[in-house]
């Protein structure tokens, strides 16, 4: 398959050959080459030769064309939705609830451009002051494998409707839903160059990430990836990068009346996705004593009934597959490791079907481990830790280097005013799952999470700069001059 798309143009890749399989039942999905160094630079050149034409296009002709691809996404829904399935096992309702994200990011993004970097004239004396905004020029988007679409798609939209123009790496996971969505743009009127495509494993991104013809990256994945860009980004001030990485979130169960809707919430946290998005609830925090005793057993119970399955399988199922085989022995080994330094499986985590990625979900109490590793296990194993008060958990919550999603199932509001005032996450939830932020909000974390640049509602501010400028219709004279200044 030709695979990349640089300058309007379908190409073979001249580097290794790589492919994508169906985690569900190891089957080949996609293969192709990747793009090589050579091909890399050509993307990032076609994109620099397309940055004036786009930038000086106008938003309104570049909000039509990403409208248009915005009804050839909803047409194309599901073609794409059984792409997604297919390429990381999700189930295909929820595969089908992407693409409806990726069509609804259109508008949302187009009125955040409005709103946020707009134009703003005002009064000042003798002039006006002027406030417009210019896209940075030529940008990476890089993009992680748990919403292929969804995700990568929420930067190029932003990007190319501020008037950058892109040269996006998807994960080689999931190349095929890379493809169909740029062709998707292609046939949507795009020209030429302001989309590339360049596909491959690691080297092909980091041959882009280190392309010095970049304005700027932005990065959705890994916080190992996301910090290897900070540091290879340090030294150049000018050039904009954002990154939303990972996060290890803590879910407080403090006593509420509803535990049947606190169970149900806690598996939509934790579970959905099969435990593989960013914001999913890792570390779940249960009163010690009765309530605490009585919750943990409903939730064993609801753990134990979820449905997994194949992504078309009917009835559909909660969970579908991780993204590889590698994944489901990575999740069965963080279980283990957690058991080696003393904690107790309360629902084992067990691999379903060799040769693919099918894992059961799983709970495990990690109380009596004192120095709990503050890791991303990327998957659905949902660590519980029993606390004393709630000061205690609130603490414990806090006890790690990220801040991406944190949330409180209470019935008590000053206990949630308390929890609000001392949690460090960009997201803080109230008695919802932390999972399913909306696009309309601003979305991103804190500390080992994200560098402050949230994605989004707040796309809009990093896809452009501000330029303030004071403008008179023509020159003229003040009535006084400034001391020491005399003209004849
Ligand atoms: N905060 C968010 O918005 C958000 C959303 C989704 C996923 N994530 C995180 O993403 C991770 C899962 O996605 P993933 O495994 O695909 O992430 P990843 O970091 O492995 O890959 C992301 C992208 O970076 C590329 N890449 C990998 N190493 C690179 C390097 N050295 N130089 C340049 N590019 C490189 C990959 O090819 C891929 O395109 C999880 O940690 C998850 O929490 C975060
Ligand atoms: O896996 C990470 C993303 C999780 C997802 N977040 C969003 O969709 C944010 C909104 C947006 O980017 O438009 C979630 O919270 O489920």
């Amino acid at each position: 398959m030709p695979g990349l798309y640089i300058n309007g143009e379908w190409l073979t890749g001249q580097g290794e050959l790589f492919y994508s399989l169906n985690p569900a039942t190891g089957e080949p999905v996609w293969e192709g080459e990747a793009a090589n160094a050579e091909q890399v630079d050509a993307a990032v050149s076609a994109a620099r030769l397309a940055a004036n034409q786009w930038a000086f296009v106008g938003f309104d002709a570049r909000c039509t064309i990403a409208r248009a691809y915005a009804k050839l996404l909803d047409e194309h829904k599901e073609t794409l939705g059984r792409t997604i399935a297919e390429e990381t096992g999700k189930p295909y309702w929820e595969s089908l609830t992407e693409v409806t994200a990726m069509v609804n990011k259109i508008e949302i993004s187009i009125n955040a451009a409005i709103e946020r970097t707009g134009q703003k004239v005002s009064d000042v004396p003798g002039a006006k002051a002027v406030l417009r905004h210019k896209p940075h020029g030529v940008v990476a988007v890089f993009g992680p494998y748990n919403f292929p679409g969804h995700l990568p798609n929420g930067h190029i939209v932003p990007a190319l409707i501020a008037g950058n123009t892109v040269v996006f790496k998807p994960s080689e996971l999931t190349p095929h839903v890379a493809e169909q969505m740029v062709g998707l743009w292609a046939q949507a009127g795009l020209p030429a160059g302001v989309l590339n495509l360049v596909q491959g494993e690691k080297d092909t991104g980091i041959a882009l990430a280190n392309h010095a013809g970049l304005d700027g990256l932005f990065f959705t994945g890994s916080s190992n990836t996301g910090h290897l860009l900070h540091k290879q980004f340090a030294g150049h001030p000018g050039k904009i990068l954002a990154l939303e990485m990972g996060g290890n979130n803590p879910l407080i169960i403090d006593e509420v009346a509803d535990t049947k809707a606190a169970v149900y919430e806690t598996l939509q946290s934790a579970f959905i996705t099969s435990g593989q998005r960013c914001t999913c609830a890792r570390r779940l925090f249960v009163p010690k004593g009765a309530f605490g005793d009585q919750f943990i057993e409903q939730l064993t119970q609801a753990i134990k009934a979820i449905r997994v399955g194949e992504q078309f399988a009917e009835p559909a199922p909660f969970m579908g597959s991780l993204i590889s085989e590698r994944a489901a022995d990575g999740m069965v080994a963080a279980q283990s490791a957690l058991i080696e330094l003393g904690a107790t499986s309360l629902v084992n985590l067990v691999k379903i079907k060799p040769g693919t990625g099918f894992v059961s979900p799983g709970l495990i109490d990690v109380t009596a481990i004192t120095d709990l590793p503050d890791e991303e296990y990327f998957g659905p194993l949902l660590q519980v830790i029993r606390y004393n008060d709630f000061d205690d958990a609130i603490a414990g919550a806090n006890k790690t280097s990220f801040g991406l999603s944190a949330g409180l199932f209470s019935d008590s509001e000053t206990n949630y005013d308390t929890f609000y005032q001392h949690i460090r996450a960009g997201i803080v939830n109230f008695n919802k799952q932390l999972t399913g932020a909306s696009s309309t909000a601003p979305f991103g974390g804190v500390g080992a999470s994200g560098n402050h640049r949230a994605s989004a509602y707040y796309a809009a501010d990093y896809c452009s700069y501000p330029v303030a400028g004071l403008e008179a219709d023509k020159l003229a004279l003040p009535a006084t001059y400034s001391p020491g200044i005399t003209l004849d």
